[in-house]
């Protein structure tokens, strides 16, 4: 480890201040573009020792875990940053992968993230020598933050934490870390914990008794399983209810999900037909079954039996069909696709290579991509430029504030 003096060029995508040393990149954590930094140099990585020129666009952190010089919390890569740069940083994220793919000047202005908004979070749980451990992992390790605060977390979440803390006590046997990941939802915390070994009698017995007495918990599974259910887990898509399986696919921030769906549906407007691929619980196609027929396709079972159940139980929705299916395996075909007017597909981080394949040789009108990965979604909307389809706006949505992950909904038609 060497000692080193060096200036900030720019941001990097991982949101490292990047400064270019005699041996190429220097990667300095929490430094920003414009900042002279002493720096502890450990390979390619700096460690910030003092600042002598500070960034007019640093802003003072909201949150005690985020201090560098403390033991802080991995959750948050951008808090020393003010919003305005900030925002512009998640607006390139999109820009820049967009132009890698020859595709220039249609990225709107980003829709930003506030404070609070996170009804999910993961947490890591494990039982030490002086008691529960529960937390965010620090910045690429296994160690545990124990947290005392988090301003992205949603209200409930942050009352809930005495609650979370107890069911967590009550899951861990032995010194292994699980993970929590917890869900606010209208009837109370959803907790899943995973990673844990089997619970015995006297275990479960112990997570039944803490739930019922811990006010606010409305359901606790185990690896998948569920152990108690006081109250069954309803959320809302756009006045349909839900009660999604334990530990599945949720939009992190209710702000972002509506704002996506509001773009989606002004596009797909009253297409009759529409297809929703990679459909999850619901969060699109049971707003979209207002007013058109929707087909939703999804590669999980519990989720779509959410989705179909949540259908069924609700008046005042065109027809909804559902069908499992890998759609990186068995993407829709040409063929299959002739029937719809519109097709909504948001996929995992991987994207949709396969099935946008299928759609850039249809004849499918309108096309809505939702996406948590803007280099996949510029690989997947080249593939749909090249067959013919234009790409009417791309808006990046904030929904992990201070993160360096953004989603962005892309608009097409032919
Ligand atoms: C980003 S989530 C979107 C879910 C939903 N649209 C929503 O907003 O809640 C991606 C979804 O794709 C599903 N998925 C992942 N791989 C898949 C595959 N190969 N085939 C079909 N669905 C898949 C996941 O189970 C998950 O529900």
């Amino acid at each position: 480890m060497s000692t080193e003096t060096v200036t900030i060029s720019k941001l990097g995508a991982k949101g490292h201040g990047i400064a270019h040393g005699p041996q190429g990149p220097i990667y300095v954590a929490h430094a920003l573009p414009g900042e002279t930094v002493a720096i502890a140099l450990n390979g390619n990585h700096g460690t910030v020792i003092s600042t002598s020129a500070v960034s007019e666009d640093r802003a003072e952190p909201l949150c005690r875990h985020f201090d560098p010089d403390r033991d802080a919390c991995g959750g948050c890569t951008l808090q020393h940053l003010a919003s305005a740069p900030y925002e512009a940083f998640k607006r390139d994220l999109v820009v820049d992968a967009l132009k890698a793919k020859g595709i220039d000047g249609l990225v709107a202005p980003v829709v930003s993230c506030a404070v609070g908004q996170r009804r999910r979070a993961v947490f890591s749980a494990r039982q030490t020598e002086k008691g529960l451990l529960l937390g965010f992992n620090r910045a690429e390790t296994n160690h545990i933050v124990s947290i005392e605060e988090c301003p992205i977390a949603s209200p409930g979440i942050l009352s809930g934490l005495p609650a979370i803390r107890a069911v967590a006590e009550s899951c861990a046997a032995g010194a292994d870390t699980f993970r929590l990941t917890v869900t606010e939802t209208l009837t109370g915390l959803d907790l899943a914990a995973e990673g844990l070994k089997p619970l015995n009698e006297k275990q479960r017995r112990r997570v039944i008794e803490t739930v019922l007495a811990a006010k606010g918990v409305a359901r606790v599974s185990a690896n998948g399983e569920v152990l108690v259910e006081p109250q069954k887990p309803l959320v809302d898509f756009g006045g349909v209810a839900v009660s999604p399986p334990p530990g599945a696919f949720m939009q992190a921030t209710k702000e972002a999900e509506d704002a996506m769906a509001e773009l989606l549906l002004s596009h797909v407007g009253k297409a009759k037909r529409v297809l929703d691929l990679f459909a999850g619980s619901g969060t699109f196609a049971l707003r979209l079954a207002r007013t058109g027929r929707v087909h939703a396709v999804e590669g999980e079972e519990k989720p779509l039996k959410a989705l179909d159940q949540a259908a069924r139980n609700t008046q005042g929705l065109k027809a909804v069909t559902v069908e499992k299916r890998d759609l990186f395996r068995r993407p829709l075909t040409t063929q299959e696709l002739k029937q719809y007017d519109a097709v909504v597909f948001d996929p995992p981080r991987a994207g949709a290579e396969a099935q946008v394949k299928e759609l850039a040789r249809s004849g499918v009108k309108k096309i809505a991509a939702v996406s948590c990965n803007p280099l996949t979604l510029a690989r997947d909307l080249r593939t749909l430029i090249d067959g013919g389809y234009k790409v009417r706006s791309v808006t990046p949505i904030d929904q992990f504030l201070w993160s360096t992950h953004v989603e962005a909904v892309a608009l097409l038609e032919r």
